[in-house]
């Protein structure tokens, strides 16, 4: 039996990021989406569509971004089409960052963190999106898996939804943001790490001044460039000096360029272009 540690997400990432780029591309199966490519709004399509997607754009990019909602939607089969997307993806390369925006009292948070950190879940992936909003210490089950399991996690704090400020820049009691405090616990959990932390947080391309400090030696997943209008620009106005950390999140803006595999490839190597720029 082996007793090595396994690599941490952190040091996983930044190795794909310096082989395959910094863009992660949101495998998000919209109903919309479907119909633009002449799929039904049924399980079959959704399937279709997904796996499509991976296939094409996995291999091009260094991690990939499910939306499980899109995938809940059609119940527990859609669920197993989510499970064919994390192989899928994995096969081609790329890591896979769930989006579930998991959270909840510490001992249910560890049976989401059984479900998508630990190997022994076919969900299980490389990192999960997490809500810290029942309080930062709930997620210590997901913390505790991630450093058994080598995973990651990225914790809501500036989300890319216009709504987000009125919760996550409440002043708290010692002053502080609400999102200044949930960055600041990740910069502690992230201290001694090298090359990356394993503990990110979710900031979104579209928000006004950040009013903290995005330094937190973790990696910084970016929704909201392309289809809800964030731009490389926005994101360096943002990001300054934490950039080099910035994970660059897009779902519409390169899936609607399907259903050809081709066309998708392309879209995808062409965002990974567009923000090559943030890490110079
Ligand atoms: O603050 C957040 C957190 C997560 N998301 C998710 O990212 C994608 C965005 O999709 P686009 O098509 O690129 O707009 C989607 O899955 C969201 O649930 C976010 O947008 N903002």
């Amino acid at each position: 039996m082996s007793t090595s540690s396994p690599v941490p997400f952190g040091a996983r990432l930044a190795a794909a990021i310096e082989a395959r780029g910094r863009v992660c591309v949101g495998i998000d199966p919209h109903a919309s989406l479907l119909a633009s490519w002449g799929l039904e709004d049924t399980l079959a399509g959704m399937e279709k569509f997904a796996l499509t997607a991976t296939e094409a754009i996995a291999p091009h990019v260094s991690i990939v971004k499910p939306q499980a909602a899109f995938f809940e939607r059609f119940g527990s089969r859609g669920v197993a089409v989510l499970a064919r997307v994390v192989e899928a993806a994995r096969e081609a390369g790329a890591l896979v960052c769930m989006d579930v925006k998991r959270g909840d009292i510490g001992s249910t948070s560890q049976a989401y963190a059984d479900a998508y950190m630990d190997p022994r879940s076919d969900l299980a992936s490389d990192a999960v999106t997490v809500s810290p909003y029942l309080g930062f210490g709930s997620l210590d089950p997901f913390v505790e898996t991630a450093r058994r399991t080598g995973a990651g996690i990225f914790a809501l704090a500036l989300t890319s939804n216009p709504e987000g400020a009125s919760v996550q820049r409440s002043i708290t009691a010692d002053g502080r943001t609400v999102a200044a405090s949930i960055l600041d616990d990740l910069r502690a959990l992230n201290a001694d790490a090298s090359p990356l932390g394993s503990f990110g947080a979710v900031v979104g391309a579209t928000i006004a001044d950040p009013g903290t400090s995005l330094a937190i030696n973790g990696p910084l997943l970016v929704p909201g460039f392309g289809a809800q209008g964030g731009t490389v620009a926005d994101m360096q106005r943002i990001f300054g000096d934490a950039a080099a950390n910035v994970v660059p999140s897009t779902s519409r803006g390169v899936l609607q360029a399907g259903p050809s595999a081709t066309a998708l490839a392309d879209a995808a190597r062409a965002a990974n272009d567009e923000v090559a720029v943030l890490g110079r």
